[in-house]
């Protein structure tokens, strides 16, 4: 378990722990050496913040040690990185998710198949404030999806009058998808696509309310990623 000190490491290494197939072989935190905490383990989960992940990945593929990873953040040099080592590794496996809740990947699913129908569509998702990213790697998903949805169904962009705002106020732009990011304490992992047609509105939420939610999508990402060589984006793939 790579991140292990974090919240999600925790609750990972608790979730591994209480699973009766698999044996969680190290914990390792920032600064410890990864290529003695890796060596014999068959899988690596990677929940680190986004600042160097693609290094630890690239490692994780070129010890051929198959990588489960929940960090978000990613880039697109980052991504390239983990392709570059997958090329010369193709038997390994990385799994990039940026949500393993199950209600999260079907969020996703019902955000795209609905995104045809509804002339407007924005993202609104609510985070803790320890978060490091924004948006959250699920909302850019999301917004990526659903563009993709309404790109094959021929939609022009959302309507949209603005001709002056304050910085921001719009929210980030994520493949013509309009997407806001709110950082409250209370919070888990929320996030919200708001639809909206003359005269009537959809919205789609989901929340995570503990991490307890995350568990059952890493350990089945864990049992399956042998199986599955090269670079998957998304548990959906899996699923
Ligand atoms: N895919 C998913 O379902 C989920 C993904 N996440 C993502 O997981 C990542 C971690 O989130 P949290 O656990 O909340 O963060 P966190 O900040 O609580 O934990 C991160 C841990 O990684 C450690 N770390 C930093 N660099 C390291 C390195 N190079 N090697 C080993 N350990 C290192 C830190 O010291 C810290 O203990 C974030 O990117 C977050 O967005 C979070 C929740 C669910
Ligand atoms: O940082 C978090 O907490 C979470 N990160 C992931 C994301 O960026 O989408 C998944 C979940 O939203 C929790």
């Amino acid at each position: 378990m790579i991140g292990a000190a974090g919240r999600m490491g925790k609750a990972t290494c608790e979730a591994v722990e209480a699973a009766g197939d698999l044996t969680l072989s190290a914990r390792i935190g920032r600064g410890d050496d990864l290529l003695a905490g890796i060596k014999g383990a068959d899988v690596a989960v990677v929940m680190t913040p986004p600042d160097g992940v693609d290094d630890v990945v690239a490692t994780c593929v070129e010890q051929g040690v198959h990588a489960v990873v929940g960090t978000t953040g990613w880039t697109a040099e980052g991504l390239a990185k983990v392709r570059a080592a997958l090329k010369k590794s193709p038997s390994t496996g990385v799994l990039l998710a940026p949500n393993f809740a199950l209600g999260a990947v079907l969020l996703m699913r019902f955000a795209a198949e609905a995104a045809r129908h509804f002339e407007s569509v924005e993202v609104v998702e609510l985070h803790h404030p320890n978060k490091a990213d924004a948006p959250s790697g699920t909302a850019r998903h999301t917004a990526a999806k659903i563009a993709e949805a309404r790109s094959e169904a021929g939609l022009a962009p959302s309507p949209d009058a603005t001709t002056s705002a304050l910085d921001g106020a719009r929210g980030a732009d994520v493949d013509g998808v309009r997407v806001h990011s709110v950082r409250l304490r209370g919070l888990v992992a929320h996030e919200e696509v708001l639809l909206g047609n003359p005269g009537e509105q959809l919205t789609i939420r989901h929340d995570s309310f503990d991490r307890i939610s995350f568990m059952p999508g890493v350990l089945l990402a864990v049992r399956q990623i042998a199986d599955r060589p090269g670079l998957v984006q998304g548990l959906e793939n899996y699923l």
